[in-house]
């Protein structure tokens, strides 16, 4: 991915006709498979400054494909009157130096922290073991497997990396599930006991926390599914996941 900045000098009179050039302007923007996402910013020291970002898919995406493609023509007639006021139009690579504020809690912090999620591992391995689909899986496991497994819950969901710095990380997890051959029934039996669990210890049960939850449990576990069958080639490095809230972030009413 590369980022284009676009900035502008636009005379403070010409500017609501600008925003509305480029509202019409972000209509074959957004339809184009190129661009990724876009944003365009006003100045509030200095209001005749505008920035356009636009993420591209690559430059040459952006600069062969884009710009020769079916969506090119509508954008450029929406914006061309103001392409000589361009001060600045360059593409960025993006650096390692990224990522979120604290500005929306992790799902981590919201489920409670390590002490939930050790609360949930104890109750849902409890079960496990019980069970008859799943609990020959697990009959040898390490008695510290409820901790390990809350560990790497913790670190998913945004809580301290300690099952990387302790426990070997993504590479650690996967060697337990290769070649366990694990079958759709148990994958889905795995699932069921743990949102029965997450009932049982009280984990939050708002509609957002449980979706972003439930998601990452399914991923995971038809990952693990996949990576367990026979002749599965998984990649053998690679960072544990985090997830966060998706498109419903969580809610905090007004009143
Ligand atoms: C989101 C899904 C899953 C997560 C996060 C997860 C997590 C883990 C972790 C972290 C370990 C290694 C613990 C350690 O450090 O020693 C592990 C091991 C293991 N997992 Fe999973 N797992 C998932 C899905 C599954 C499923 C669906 C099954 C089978 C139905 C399964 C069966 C096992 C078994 C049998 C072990 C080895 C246990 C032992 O003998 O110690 N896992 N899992």
């Amino acid at each position: 991915m590369i980022v284009e900045y676009i900035r502008y000098r636009i005379d403070q009179q010409d500017a609501e006709e600008f925003e509305a050039a480029y509202e019409r302007a972000a209509v074959p923007l957004a339809a184009a498979p190129q661009c990724v996402d876009y944003e365009l910013s006003r100045c509030v020291d200095e209001p005749e400054w505008y920035i356009l970002r636009i993420t591209w898919t690559s430059a040459e995406d952006h600069l062969q494909g884009f710009r020769a493609g079916e969506h090119f023509g509508a954008f450029f007639s929406a914006i061309k009157p103001y392409v000589r006021q361009i001060e600045e139009m360059r593409h960025y690579e993006r650096t390692a130096v990224r990522g979120t504020g604290s500005s929306v809690p992790s799902l981590y912090d919201w489920a409670g922290g390590t002490e939930a999620f050790e609360r949930l591992t104890e109750t849902f391995y409890e079960q496990v073991l019980k069970d008859d689909l799943i609990g020959p899986l697990f009959a040898h496991m390490d008695p510290g497997h409820p901790r390990y497994v809350a560990m790497w819950l913790a670190e998913v969901f945004g809580g301290p990396s300690r099952y990387t710095d302790e426990r070997g990380g993504y590479h650690h997890m996967l060697v337990q599930h290769l070649g366990k051959a694990i079958t759709e029934p148990q994958r889905r039996r795995w699932v069921n006991l743990l949102m029965d669990a997450a009932d049982v210890v009280g984990l939050p049960a708002d509609p957002e926390f449980r979706a972003a939850f439930a998601s990452y449990i399914e991923w995971g576990t038809r990952l693990a599914f996949a990576n367990s069958q026979p002749g599965a080639r998984p990649p053998r490095q690679a960072p544990v996941p985090r997830w966060g809230w998706g498109v419903a972030p969580p809610y905090f009413p007004t009143s």
